[in-house]
């Protein structure tokens, strides 16, 4: 059924080159299907190559063997049915909000008409709760401000996938905590299929559908996938109190430990 499988990758690998020429494979034969509507985070030891598989997804870098298919369609390159949120926004300083999520709307709705263009941009600066901001410049807001316009820059593109790049990595616990509900709350309307890389297990637990644990790498795949099975809406203070999240996470966090000896004992290994 095309919505279990609406995301799809199979075998998916990418090498890099070495300093002496030699083909790394830095993924190896990653295999995952997301279903259409569903909030899969990726987690796994820094530099496994979380960020690889996302940029493969977005088309942002080409894919060495294997292939990913998103709603039927193969990846080949990057694409607005694929939105992507970074670390940090990069906003175009001499434009307001406002300005800087409208870029991306003429660019992908040439054909709309003004006010269906600028009723896309008030409804994505509303959904981030930027409605009485939207025309203030970048230097007038705070990080999360900004990176909130980051993701109303995405949403409003009305992409049929969100690819979020530890996209609250850059911020405070509070606001952290303020945008995790944010876009849970656009994806409890929106319905959005979306992948995030996150380091946070208390996060991937919070936020997500199933969490794809990825082991080291070189040659990481797909380790283990947890099923989440917490209603939403979510309610933070809620599942908090529950013994299920306690053991969620100890699973997470006893991978991510093997994941840990794995690569000493390797490392070990190499050395003697
Ligand atoms: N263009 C490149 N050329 C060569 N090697 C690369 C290139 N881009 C990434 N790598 C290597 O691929 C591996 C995976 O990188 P990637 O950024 O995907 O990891 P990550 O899990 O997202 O890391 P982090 O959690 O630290 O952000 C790393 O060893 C990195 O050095």
């Amino acid at each position: 059924m095309i919505e279990d499988r609406y995301v799809e990758l199979f075998d998916v690998v990418k090498a890099y080159p070495n300093p002496f020429g030699e083909a790394i494979k830095v993924v190896d034969g990653f295999n995952l299907l997301v279903k259409r509507g569903e909030l899969v985070s990726v987690i796994g030891h820094s530099g496994c190559g979380k960020s690889t598989v996302l940029n493969m997804i977005a088309g942002l870098i080409p894919i060495t063997s294997g292939g990913v298919v998103v709603a039927g369609n193969e990846v080949s390159g990057p694409g607005p049915d694929r939105a992507v949120v970074f670390q940090a926004p990069c906003l175009l300083p001499w434009m307001t909000c406002y300005g800087n999520v409208m870029l991306g709307v003429k660019q992908v709705y040439p054909e709309a008409t003004k006010a269906e263009r600028a009723q896309m941009v008030e409804y994505a600066l509303g959904a981030v709760g930027l409605k009485d901001s939207m025309h203030r410049y970048p230097r007038e807001m705070s990080g999360g401000m900004q990176q909130r316009v980051g993701i109303a820059r995405a949403i409003a593109l009305r992409p049929k996938m969100l690819l979020l790049d530890e996209p609250f990595g850059r911020l405070d616990s509070l606001t952290r905590m303020d945008l995790q509900d944010v876009i849970l709350n656009i994806l409890n309307v929106e319905k959005i299929t979306t992948m995030m890389i996150t380091h946070d297990p208390d996060e991937a637990v919070f936020m997500s559908d199933r969490i794809c644990m990825m082991t080291n790498g070189p040659g990481a795949k797909v380790g283990e996938v947890m099923e989440i099975d917490f209603e939403h809406p979510r309610d933070r203070a809620e599942i908090m109190e529950t013994a299920e999240f306690y053991e969620y996470r100890r699973r997470l966090l006893q991978f991510l430990d093997d994941c840990e000896k794995e690569k000493k004992a390797r490392k070990k290994a190499k050395i003697v």
